[in-house]
């Protein structure tokens, strides 16, 4: 599928997408938006893909929304969006417990593979909250984090309101949400808003290194219930968690990934997964 405002690339079981405006920090629009859940699907469903990373071309992530388009739309809503500005129904392909509503980025979950959100510059407003559906956050030393939405008198927007708290817990998730300051990659990463931080002359080597690990070295199978799992689980009690897991188990216990992931390792070579 051709694209305009993402770049999509498939390499070594790793798909790529690039937000790709990048003389406007990457600022989204909503056919970008479209064109990141095309993306998405088409990830999604090609068993060649194992993981999938989203960043940014040039020096930025995502400075969120276009600010022009903003402007235009300040009479419009832009919290009900509907299915033509979203584009790829992506709860239609992979499920979702919510299937008459659609979230700007909260079908990030329902992708059966892990999303990697390689950070290498400013992600801001929309560009934050889309790092922060992704399932693991890398970050550049040059990476700046921020929700300006108090600032632009708007709200915590799209979901932000359940996840980040999960993510930084309450405490740091208010204070980021009502001062709107930004934060550096080494604050981020104290407060556990990214996971690891890379200098920027490396980053794209290093976020190779992680993708490619989870690509060769991890089970898919496993890649892909854990995920469902620990989405899932924020809905259930600790006992339905468990019952499932342990449910899991038992099916993770007859599969081909399991027996190769003890052969592998008491031959003392590297793993062979297949995803079945
Ligand atoms: C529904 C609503 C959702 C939302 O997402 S609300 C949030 C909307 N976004 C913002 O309010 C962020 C606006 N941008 C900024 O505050 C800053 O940028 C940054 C902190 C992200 C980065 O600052 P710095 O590194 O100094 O870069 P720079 O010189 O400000 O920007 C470089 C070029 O990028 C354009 N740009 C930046 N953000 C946006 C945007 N959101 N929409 C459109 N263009 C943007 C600028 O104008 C400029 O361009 P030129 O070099 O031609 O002057």
């Amino acid at each position: 599928m051709a694209y305009d405002e993402i770049i999509y690339e498939v390499t070594d079981g790793i798909a790529t997408i690039t937000l790709n405006r990048p003389d406007k920090l990457n600022a989204s629009t909503f056919k970008m938006e479209r064109e990141i859940r095309d993306a998405f699907v088409a990830a999604g469903r090609d068993d060649g893909v194992r993981v999938i990373v989203l960043t940014g071309a040039g020096r930025g992530f995502c400075a969120g929304f276009d600010t022009s388009s903003l402007a235009e739309a300040a009479n419009e809503s832009q919290g009900a969006l509907d299915g033509e500005q979203l584009g790829t129904h992506v709860e239609d392909v992979f499920g979702t417990p919510h299937p008459d509503y659609l979230g700007r980025y909260s079908y990030f979950p329902s992708i059966p593979k892990p999303i990697i959100a390689a950070i290498n510059g400013p992600a801001v407003g929309l560009g934050m909250i889309m790092a922060m559906f992704c399932d693991v956050r890398l970050a550049s030393d040059s990476a700046k984090i921020g929700a300006p939405f108090t600032r632009l008198g708007l709200v915590a927007e799209h979901g932000i309101s359940w996840l980040l708290p999960r993510l930084v817990g309450l405490s740091n998730a208010l204070d980021l949400l009502f001062t709107a300051q930004p934060v550096n990659a080494e604050e981020a990463s104290r407060i556990g808003l990214v996971s690891h931080v890379y200098p920027a002359a490396d980053f794209r080597a290093k976020v190779a290194e992680y993708a490619g690990h989870l690509a060769r070295n991890v089970s898919p199978r496993a890649l892909r219930i854990t995920k469902a799992q620990v989405y899932a689980d924020q809905y259930r009690t600790l006992d339905e968690a468990t019952l499932i897991a342990d449910e899991e188990m038992d099916k993770s216990l007859a599969t081909e990934d399991f027996r190769e992931g003890i052969n592998h390792f008491l031959e003392k070579r590297q793993a062979r997964f297949t995803g079945r």
